[in-house]
């Protein structure tokens, strides 16, 4: 049995997580964490999530079950995910990282704990089918070549903070390195005004908010006379959590080291 505590357990994917490690017969639930403040501490988890009682209260101390967790999954904040990572490093708790908004230099701090003996998979998707759009990106990039130019639109809920999203972020990475280019230099994100004729070497990037969306991803290929489209939707948060729980079972016997969906799902040779 792998004792799990959720980080951000009140939240939109919080709740979904701790309904999915109390369904599943190989995960326990052994914490249940919210900033201080939130009007929810102190209430069972399983009841927030909407199941029957868990037996674990919201808290705001990882000091309440530290020593009796074996794995953390963190869907909250850039802030409180980079805050509480050494500290779960420090204590041999393995990690799930599915925050997003995260920056480059966070992602090396994570590389730092893991060359420490640390377990973690971050991902900004865990869903199986953006890790098998994520592979088909890099596959069909380079495959199309530079006559197609590529863009990449992505739609989310009204409540989403960060844009473009994580997965957003990640196939503009993907797309860069199958053409040669550089992320950060050569994508335009959103046009407006007098921006001239699109170049060959620029990604665009376009971020749409709006309702309940839960997340859509389109990479567009344009060429004269064609184009293709790859599209992911997901209709439920659930997609996402099976993936963290998947996680939490790969590391519970992986090596120290940084890991993505890609390792958790096998796609890395795909
Ligand atoms: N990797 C993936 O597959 C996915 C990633 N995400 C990402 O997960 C994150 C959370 O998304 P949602 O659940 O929609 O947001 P949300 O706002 O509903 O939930 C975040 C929760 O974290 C809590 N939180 C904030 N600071 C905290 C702290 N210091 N300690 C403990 N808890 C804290 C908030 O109170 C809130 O309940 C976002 O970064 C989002 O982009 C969301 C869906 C899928
Ligand atoms: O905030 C969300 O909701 C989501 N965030 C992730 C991202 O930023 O890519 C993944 C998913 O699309 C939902």
């Amino acid at each position: 049995m792998i004792r799990v505590a959720i980080v951000g357990a009140a939240g939109r994917m919080g709740r979904m997580l701790v309904t999915g490690v109390m369904l599943d017969p190989e995960l326990a639930l052994s914490g249940a964490l919210e900033y201080s403040g939130c009007p929810l501490l102190g209430q069972d988890a399983g009841v927030v999530a909407g199941q029957s009682a868990a037996g674990v209260r919201i808290t705001d101390k990882i000091e309440d079950f530290i020593a009796n967790t074996d794995a953390v999954i963190d869907f909250s904040s850039q802030a409180s995910t980079m805050e509480l990572a050494p500290r779960l490093a420090a204590a041999g708790v393995n990690i799930a990282i599915g925050t997003t908004g995260l920056t480059d230099g966070d992602k090396a701090a994570l590389r730092s704990l893991t060359a420490a003996g640390a377990k973690i998979v971050q991902a900004p998707n865990m869903s199986i089918g953006v890790n098998l759009l994520f592979a088909l990106c890099a596959k069909v990039a380079p495959l199309l070549g530079e006559d197609y130019d590529i863009e990449v639109v992505e739609m989310h809920h009204n409540k989403k903070k960060d844009a473009p999203s994580g997965t957003a972020e990640r196939l503009g990475e993907i797309l860069a390195k199958a053409r040669g280019l550089d992320y950060g230099h050569d994508t335009r994100h959103g046009r407006v005004g007098m921006v001239g004729a699109r170049s060959k070497g620029e990604i665009g990037m376009h971020a749409l908010r709006g309702g309940d969306v839960v997340g859509d991803h389109t990479v567009i290929f344009a060429a004269e006379g064609e184009r293709v489209e790859l599209t992911h939707k997901a209709s439920s948060r659930e997609t996402f959590a099976k993936g963290a729980l998947r996680a939490v079972k790969f590391l519970a016997t992986a090596k120290a080291g940084l890991y993505d969906m890609q390792d958790v799902l096998g796609l890395k040779d795909f």
